[in-house]
């Protein structure tokens, strides 16, 4: 197995002009007194003392960005080499405008990597940091490779008017919710102008018969949420038999429990060609080992790529943690946000996303800051899908400068400026927790991030704390000694069956191939319908079980509580000298949690 690890520098691409929300000076900051609660003190008042210190960090979008290094692991039979600039990947002509007519220099780390991969026509799995250009790094290549296709034959241009033969997409991407789809389908479709190529999307929540109408003109490019696409599949309006690339993005998620069953069925039995057939590509940013595994059934010799510091999200998003009751969040809440709008231009707020648990007090929470004179909107499952994305355009023209969210808006979208991302309900996962950030930060620009964390968040205390020092933050000594006590040890990892303690798995930054700290073979009793067979111990092309190849897997920054070697190599049982890390309550992302955050 080759095994490579390099540094690399994003120059070009991350040199952003990202002054929109930087104007907070230092003397504006030390100059504004301390406001609390707003409602006559029927709200506690919290001690903000970290408020000033926080939008410090909003100064570092004046930093020059592009002297970031970058390192990139790739692991895999026969990798080949990156390229260095779009044209070298061997994109097709109007491809190749295209991406000018984007603005697109030079491509991504993720983008030179994974784009010769897919030319090459190999499998892929590519777990790259939050906003650093993953649809581009497939939407390039997929459309390039139809447009040297040509016309398939097969596609439904050929049919009448009157006959109703279903649609046969070339090539199909799947995303987890319906904003994230449309958002694909977007940046598919400015790939593929005038290139010939007709690019459809298929997205519950909205009337089936448009994106009828839309697929009976023909669909070379399908970009579909998985539930609306069996429904399509099922009343024979879409087939699956000539998909030639099937693309999964936020991989992770769509092969958690939530969706496994249906991605298992549009896979499997729904007549698509065979993994030795297609080419089948995941991205994400996180890929725990479980998922890995799981993922291993959808793919064929494929090649791993993980960009970014492993496991981490981007150090450009400032991250902060305050401890706090649940009481206090309000308060503190509504001081953070009178403080950050000080020194911009007509005290406007920047755009800022606050994440929050559940659906009602997604509403509850946007009212108040609304009567407290705060321009907000929501985005949930609960609200309908006109309402879902209004609120998402109003958001992003800055209309509503602050929009309030469940986890619906927590993977994929770009919304260009988002400046801050307040947690105020941590997630159950470290992966969501990393994914929420990395709705700021993008594209090389910096942002910020601020969680409120409470008693009942304790079990994601270690893992919050790895996170942090990974991507080089400050972390609070309280968290530390949190992170130490026994019950918060386990793991924070909210997937199903996912062993706890991490064991230098972290949050799936690392080739579950080459890992020899793990024990893929357990975690199976409470993982029954994710049989693989994907690994057998080393037997698999060229990999040699032990070899670790250019990974350092060696605790990072202060923090060296980490949980690796915890386990014995790959065997069957833990160390007998070092207890088994106690369990610890995480709350896996089963159906039930999805559909209350309003997953398609
Ligand atoms: N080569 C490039 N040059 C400049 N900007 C780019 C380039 N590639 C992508 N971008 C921009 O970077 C932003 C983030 O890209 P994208 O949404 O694909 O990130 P991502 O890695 O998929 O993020 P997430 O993990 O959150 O889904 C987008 O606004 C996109 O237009």
């Amino acid at each position: 197995m080759a095994a490579a690890v390099s540094a690399e520098k994003s120059v070009g691409w991350g040199d952003q002009n990202s002054d929109e929300w930087t104007t907070v000076s230092r003397s504006a900051r030390t100059s504004h007194a301390m406001t609390v609660g707003g409602d006559g003190g029927a709200m506690p008042a919290p001690k903000v003392e970290e408020v000033g210190e926080r939008l410090a960090g909003l100064e570092i979008a004046e930093r020059r960005l592009d002297k970031y290094d970058i390192p990139v692991e790739v692991s895999g039979e026969g990798v080949p080499a990156p390229a260095e600039g779009f044209a070298d990947a061997g994109l097709a002509e109007a491809v190749l405008r295209n991406v000018t007519s984007c603005g697109y220099e030079n491509p991504t780390p993720v983008q030179r990597h994974a784009m010769p991969i897919v030319m090459a026509g190999r499998d892929l799995m590519a777990c790259a940091q939050t906003g650093s250009g993953k649809t581009a790094a497939f939407c390039l290549p997929v459309v390039s490779g139809l447009v040297a296709e040509g016309r398939s034959g097969v596609g439904p241009r050929e049919r009448s008017s009157f006959n109703r033969a279903a649609a046969k997409p070339r090539a199909l991407v799947l995303a987890p919710t319906r904003e994230l789809a449309a958002q694909i389908n977007e940046e598919a479709k400015k790939f593929s102008f005038q290139t010939g190529l007709r690019v459809v999307v298929a997205y519950g929540g909205t009337p089936m018969y448009n994106q009828l109408r839309d697929l009976e003109r023909g669909a070379d490019i399908l970009v579909a949420t998985p539930g609306r696409l069996v429904d399509m599949v099922e009343r024979s309006k879409v087939s699956l038999e000539a998909i030639k690339y099937l693309v999964m993005d936020e991989a992770d998620r769509m092969l958690d429990m939530g969706f496994e069953p249906q991605i298992r069925k549009i896979v499997d039995r729904m007549n698509m060609p065979g993994k030795s057939v297609r080419q089948t590509m995941l991205f994400s940013a996180t890929f725990p080992p479980e998922i890995q595994r799981l993922a291993s059934d959808f793919l064929s010799d494929y090649i791993f790529i993980t960009v970014g510091r492993v496991g981490s999200s981007t150090e450009l998003i400032m991250q902060k943690v305050k401890f706090l009751t649940d009481g206090e969040k309000r308060g503190y809440l509504l001081d953070l946000l009178q403080k950050q709008s000080v020194g911009m231009a007509n005290s406007k707020q920047p755009l800022t996303l606050i994440f929050v648990e559940m659906k009602r007090e997604a509403d509850s929470l946007m009212y108040w800051l609304y009567n407290k004179g705060f321009p907000a909107t929501a985005i949930h499952g609960g609200r309908t899908q006109q309402e879902r994305e209004s609120a998402l355009k109003s958001f992003k023209t800055g209309l509503t400068p602050i929009m309030v969210a469940t986890d619906v808006a927590s993977r994929g979208l770009d919304v260009p400026n988002v400046a801050h991302v307040i947690n105020y309900d941590l997630p159950k996962s470290v992966e969501d927790y990393v994914h929420r950030i990395g709705r700021t930060g993008r594209a090389g620009k910096a942002g910020s991030a601020t969680a409120f964390f409470t008693e009942s968040n304790l079990s994601l205390a270690k893992g919050l704390l790895e996170l942090m020092t990974e991507s080089k933050q400050d972390v609070p000594d309280w968290l530390v000694q949190y992170a130490e006590k026994p019950y918060c040890r386990g793991s924070s990892y909210g997937g199903r069956g996912r062993r706890p303690g991490g064991a230098g798995s972290r949050f799936g930054g690392r080739d579950y191939r080459r890992c020899n700290d793990y024990d893929y073979s357990g975690g199976r009793d409470s993982y029954p319908g994710g049989g693989t067979g994907g690994y057998s111990g080393g037997s698999r092309g060229g990999y040699s079980r032990g070899s670790r190849g250019g990974y350092s897997s060696g605790s990072r920054g202060a923090y060296s509580g980490g949980s690796r070697g915890g386990y014995s190599g790959g065997g069957d049982s833990y160390r007998a000298s070092v207890p088994p890390p106690l369990f610890c309550p995480s709350y896996p992302m089963g159906t039930a949690n999805i559909n209350a955050s309003g997953w398609d």
